[in-house]
């Protein structure tokens, strides 16, 4: 009964939005409201019917392996909580900070109704998109919300009834969002509570790692819930603090605004390290309860070590060149030279950035990635620059300070930077010149000091040549280009897999590689490179019997029957014929060059006498493939 009172007053509420134009204020919640006021203005149509495809199989494999350390960390909610839903016909659902589905578990017969209107794994539930829903509202609002029913913007939805919170990491960023969804017939009235206090042990969680060499202040108004999921905790460097829960900033009265600016001393009158819960005096005046740990006492990272096998390797492996040009990008990064790694998707170069950075001084600073690929073109600036206050359309209220001043004191790296908008282009180039970023919307320019490293798997050289790619941004970030190999180009692949294996916990786990399991999986050219040579042994490991060898028979079909490929032959085949460094792309290079001096550096008259295209030759020139980098004088 009371549910469908509520169901007619959003009934009436739509009417007046939707089709008077009135305001329905008092019929729906404030933040329902102000969400279909948003799709509205951004063009959505409530008459529509969203069509929207998952991405392939592949792709999602690759977000989920990607959001490993998220999937991990919200292992135990979502495992307790997936009982829950099978008891409430329901479903839990993870996605990424972008709204994309991660996983979902539940009661299966829902999960199939539900995944007719596209909530299922591989589609971004974001409030551009989808309209009104608990996934992307929560994300714009950034704080828990329930969408029942029709408060939902499009019709198919209506058949949903979803409760949602924001995973916020130590920072203030957003990780991802837990959600429960029902039939909007069943509406589960703890649900929303229910991720709230998943959540709230999911972000405690997130602070048992990332913080090595800080001091860590936990406390409460309640002294007896200081050391539980439910204490607040502000993560300081020196005295600057520098990572946060919500509940922390909370009872200080503080937003994440404060990060990096607000000292200790600013906070509380005379806090000392100490091992005992003290009464502490904020300078709000409240009395709370707390201890401040020292640097030394916070663990820089969890041993959280799955009983079998890992799924990440202890240590990256990498083949001596790599590991040489790493000592020598570490350098370059110190010495404030940016730095560009190239290689295949799944080449490591990501993994190869996060080593630069935590060998470099700047370790201790953040670690900041963003993958330009991965951003709408239409928030990439805003996002990385960051926004004043009523900068654009569903620009936050304060503002938001940026990825790059998020980077000052450490690295930023920029994956995929050949997906780089132009105009984002220019903008970039001119804080990399000038060393202070000027928010969209005007505003005061702050300087920042980040080093950078970008990554990219396209040949940007060539693209700078189309017109894709600006040249005087190129010459700045590839001063030292890094060039990441492919596992098909390494020549021992066998000691290679086997580092690979021992890595991932294969012989911790007792399941022993043979001799011939080992040739075969060497022997293959491993196209998603490293990814998927990870992902295969992952997947061995799990599925092997402890104590016994792996059969050859374990293998899969295509790595069983694969053929070399031809490129591979040539490279082997090659090994006995070139010189020095022993690689075809050495000899190949090496004839260009000779080419391009016979020409007296006329590019496009050296090209013509060997046959090739100019870009061809061009890029073949800055990106040395036959070793691990190339220094390029702008
Ligand atoms: N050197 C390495 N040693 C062991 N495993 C690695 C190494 N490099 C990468 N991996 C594995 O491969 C996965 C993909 O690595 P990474 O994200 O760095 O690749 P990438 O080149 O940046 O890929 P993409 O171009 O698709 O973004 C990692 O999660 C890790 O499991």
């Amino acid at each position: 009964m009371a549910q469908s009172v509520a169901g007619d007053t959003v009934e009436a509420a739509r009417r007046r939005f939707f089709l008077e134009g009135g305001s329905p204020e008092g019929l729906v919640a404030a933040p329902i409201l102000r969400s279909w006021q948003r799709c509205s203005s951004n063009g959505l149509d409530v008459g529509d019917r969203p069509q929207l495809e998952p991405m392939s199989s592949t792709a999602l494999r690759e977000e989920q392996e990607r959001h490993d350390l998220l999937r991990r960390i919200t292992r135990p909610e979502m495992m307790a909580l997936r009982q829950e839903a099978k008891l409430t016909d329901s479903v839990v659902i993870l996605t990424d900070g972008q709204g994309l589905v991660l996983e979902m578990a539940g009661n299966p017969e829902f999960a199939g109704r539900a995944s007719r209107v596209a909530l299922r794994p591989g589609v971004a539930w974001n409030e551009a998109a989808i309209g009104t829903n608990a996934i992307g509202t929560a994300l714009v609002e950034r704080r828990p919300i329930g969408v029942h029913g029709g408060e939902h913007f499009f019709e198919p939805h209506r058949i949903l009834t979803c409760a949602a919170a924001p995973i916020f990491d130590p920072r203030g960023e957003l990780a991802g969002v837990l959600d429960m969804s029902s039939h909007a017939s069943i509406r589960h009235v703890h649900a929303l509570g229910l991720v709230r206090i998943a959540v709230e042990q999911i972000e405690h969680r997130l602070f048992e790692r990332d913080f090595a060499g800080c001091s860590v202040l936990r406390f409460h108004e309640e002294a007896e819930l200081v050391g539980t999921a439910r204490e607040a905790v502000l993560v300081f460097e020196g005295d600057r603090l520098v990572g946060a829960n919500r509940r922390g900033l909370g009872l200080l009265k503080l937003d994440w605004s404060a990060l990096d600016s607000v000292r200790l001393p600013e906070l509380f009158e005379g806090v000392d390290v100490s091992d005992e819960i003290k009464a502490l005096r904020s300078r709000t005046g409240s009395i709370l309860h707390g201890r401040l740990a020292p640097p030394s006492q916070v663990a820089s990272r969890p041993a959280a070590t799955p009983a079998r096998g890992r799924s990440e390797a202890r240590e990256p492996v990498f083949d001596a060149a790599t590991s040489a040009a790493l000592e020598r990008a570490v350098r370059l990064v110190e010495a404030d030279v940016p730095v560009l790694v190239h290689g295949e998707t799944g080449a490591g170069k990501e993994v190869f950035a996060r080593r630069v950075h935590a060998g470099s001084r700047r370790g201790s600073g953040p670690f900041i990635a963003v993958n330009c690929a991965a951003l709408p073109d239409s928030l990439i600036e805003a996002e990385l620059f960051g926004y004043e206050e009523g900068a654009f359309t569903g620009a936050r209220r304060q503002g938001q300070s940026g990825l790059l001043r998020q980077a000052d004191g450490g690295i930023l790296f920029l994956d995929e930077i050949g997906d780089m908008p132009l105009a984002a282009q220019g903008r970039l180039l001119r804080v990399l010149q000038e060393r202070q970023v000027v928010p969209l919307g005007g505003g005061t320019p702050v300087a920042v000091d980040f080093a950078l490293l970008c990554a990219t798997h396209r040949p940007l050289a060539a693209l700078v040549e189309s017109g894709g790619f600006r040249s005087d941004l190129y010459f700045r970030i590839a001063q030292y280009v890094v060039e990441l190999p492919a596992l098909r180009e390494i020549a021992d692949r066998e000691a290679l897999v086997r580092r690979v294996w021992s890595g991932l916990g294969g012989d911790e786990a007792g399941v022993r590689l043979t001799d011939e399991t080992l040739a075969a999986l060497a022997a293959y050219d491993w196209p998603g490179n490293f990814r998927q040579l990870s992902g295969m042994l992952k997947a061995l490991i799990a599925l092997a019997e402890p104590g016994k060898p792996l059969p050859l028979a374990a293998l899969p079909a295509e790595i069983l029957h694969h053929r070399p490929l031809v490129g591979a032959q040539v490279s082997q085949r090659s090994e006995a014929q070139v010189p020095a460094d022993g690689s075809l792309s050495a000899l190949t290079r090496e004839a260009m060059a000779r080419a391009v001096e016979d020409c007296g550096g006329n590019l496009s008259r050296a090209a013509r006498k060997l046959g090739i295209d100019r870009s061809t030759l061009y890029r073949r020139l800055i990106w040395k493939s036959g070793g691990p980098e190339t220094r390029h004088s702008p």
